[in-house]
Formats: structure tokens, C-alpha cells, sequence
């Protein structure tokens, strides 16, 4: 699910359709996707402390899709990512 969004998130990298979001998040740059993290991610924060459950998906979601779409912005494949949580995984378990 997040690989297919990934692979959405670079299309729209490529192709820049008129009108996406994501168009428009690329189009405005790095420190426009910075600001959407850091606001998604304090909101995250405030829905937790709430304990409000609807809320917090909601933002976990947003965050997530910004994240990919800053990954993307610094050219980090997600998989990239998954291998250091992988790898941490692995050693954790051989201990
Ligand atoms: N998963 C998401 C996704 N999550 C959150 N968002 C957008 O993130 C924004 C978060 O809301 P905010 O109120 O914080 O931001 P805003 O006021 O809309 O925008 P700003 O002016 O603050 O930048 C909303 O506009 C959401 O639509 C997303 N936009 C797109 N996707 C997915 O990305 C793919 C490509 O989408 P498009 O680029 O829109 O075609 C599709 O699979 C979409 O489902």
C-alpha cells in the first residue's frame, strides 16, 4: 500500500499533472514539504496527547504521505528505509 502510493508520488514527480497536490507540493519545493511534515507531525502529536483516535489516523495518514512525498523530494527510495528497519529487526532478533 505505501510502495503503491510511492509509486503515485514518483508519477506525479515525473509528470507533474496540473492540479495534483503533489504537483503542487513538488512545484512549491523542499522547504514547503518541510513545513507540511513538521505541521502533520505536531498534529499527530496533539491527537495522541487528546487520545482522539479518529483525529490521529487522520493525521498519521497525512504525515505518512508527506513523508513520502519529502523522501521522494530527497531522492530516498522508501525501500531504503524499510532495509534499516529490516536490518535493526534481524540484529535485535539475533542477540
Ligand atoms: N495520500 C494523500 C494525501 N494525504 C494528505 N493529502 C493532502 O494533504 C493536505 C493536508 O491538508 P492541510 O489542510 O494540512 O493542507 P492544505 O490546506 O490542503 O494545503 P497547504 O496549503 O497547507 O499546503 C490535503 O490537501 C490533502 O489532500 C494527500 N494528498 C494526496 N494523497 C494521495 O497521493 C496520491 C496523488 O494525489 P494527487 O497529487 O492529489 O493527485 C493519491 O493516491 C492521493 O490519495
Amino acid at each position: 500500500m505505501l510502495i503503491d502510493l510511492e509509486n503515485i508520488i514518483d508519477q506525479r514527480e515525473k509528470e507533474r499533472p496540473e492540479g495534483a497536490y503533489t504537483t503542487y507540493l513538488f512545484e512549491k519545493g523542499v522547504d514547503k514539504i518541510l513545513k507540511k511534515v513538521g505541521e502533520e507531525a505536531s498534529e499527530v502529536i496533539i491527537a495522541a496527547k487528546n487520545r482522539d483516535q479518529e483525529e490521529l489516523k487522520w493525521e498519521a495518514s497525512d504525515l505518512l504521505y508527506h513523508l513520502l512525498v519529502l523522501l521522494r523530494e530527497q531522492e530516498l527510495p522508501f525501500k531504503e528505509v524499510l532495509n534499516v528497519l529490516q536490518e535493526r529487526h534481524v540484529q535485535k532478533e539475533n542477540k
